[in-house]
């Protein structure tokens, strides 16, 4: 169970007028569901680069559970990232010649000597529950519709503390979308993980139980 607690927090580009990204200060309880909304440009990457620890804040407090990562050099901020945080990216980060349950299973070898036992069952089931009926399909080969469904899947084998996911549903037509939406929902709720989620997408926005909007790198409610 992570809370997140932001203060001060500013991030600076070379370039630009403004801050990217200006939060005088921001909680969220453990266990929240947030949708991160905004029009492009506005700071959704760069939140949840700063929120994961992929970057560092300019100036500022960002601290889940009173650890504030924004004080760690980057291979603090990587650690504590590997054991907390399960990533959905944009662009996925799957390695192509590798099959889905391997990359579904690989951040667990890296931070493992040996695989938790049941890991691959779960591993599997979970791939079952966002519609990959072939596991051992080379992700090389598949759409971009199930690429992003084994990222969803790796994000969730962990059972982090933290889910953050940007734009989980835009390569999926409505049924698959709602199919992972649901899988977002009901595991982070099962793990009691928090869970922030960067989209378009109206249905699944509905279903956080708050909203973050940010228009010109600031929040607007
Ligand atoms: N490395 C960088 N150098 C300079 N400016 C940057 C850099 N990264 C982002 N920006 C600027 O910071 C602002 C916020 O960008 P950010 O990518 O966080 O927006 P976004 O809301 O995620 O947009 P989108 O929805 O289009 O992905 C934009 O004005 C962008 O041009």
């Amino acid at each position: 169970m992570l809370a997140l607690s932001v203060e001060g927090l500013q991030v600076r580009y070379p370039g630009l007028p403004v801050p990217a990204l200006d939060l005088p200060s921001l909680s969220l309880p453990a266990g929240e569901k947030a949708a991160l909304v905004g029009p492009s440009g506005s700071g959704k990457t760069t939140f949840i680069n700063i929120v994961t620890g992929m970057d560092r804040a300019g100036a500022g407090r960002v601290a889940w559970n009173d650890r504030n990562i924004a004080a760690l050099p980057e291979g603090g901020r990587d650690r504590w990232r590997a054991r907390n945080v399960g990533l959905v990216m944009q662009d996925f980060h799957l390695f192509a010649g590798l099959s889905a349950e391997a990359n579904v299973l690989l951040p667990q070898r890296l931070s493992h000597l040996r695989l938790p036992s049941g890991t691959r069952a779960w591993a599997r089931e979970l791939l079952a529950r966002v519609g990959i009926e072939r596991p051992d399909q080379r992700v090389g080969t598949m759409s971009r519709g199930q690429m992003q469904r084994v990222a969803v899947a790796r994000a969730l084998v962990g059972r982090p503390g933290l889910i953050v996911a940007d734009e989980p549903t835009a390569s999926l037509d409505a049924e698959a979308g709602a199919a992972v939406a649901d899988l977002l929902v009901e595991l982070a709720g099962e793990a009691g993980s928090t869970l922030i989620v960067a989209s378009h997408d109206a249905r699944l926005v509905e279903r956080m139980g708050c909203t973050l909007r940010l228009e010109n790198g600031r929040l607007a409610e």
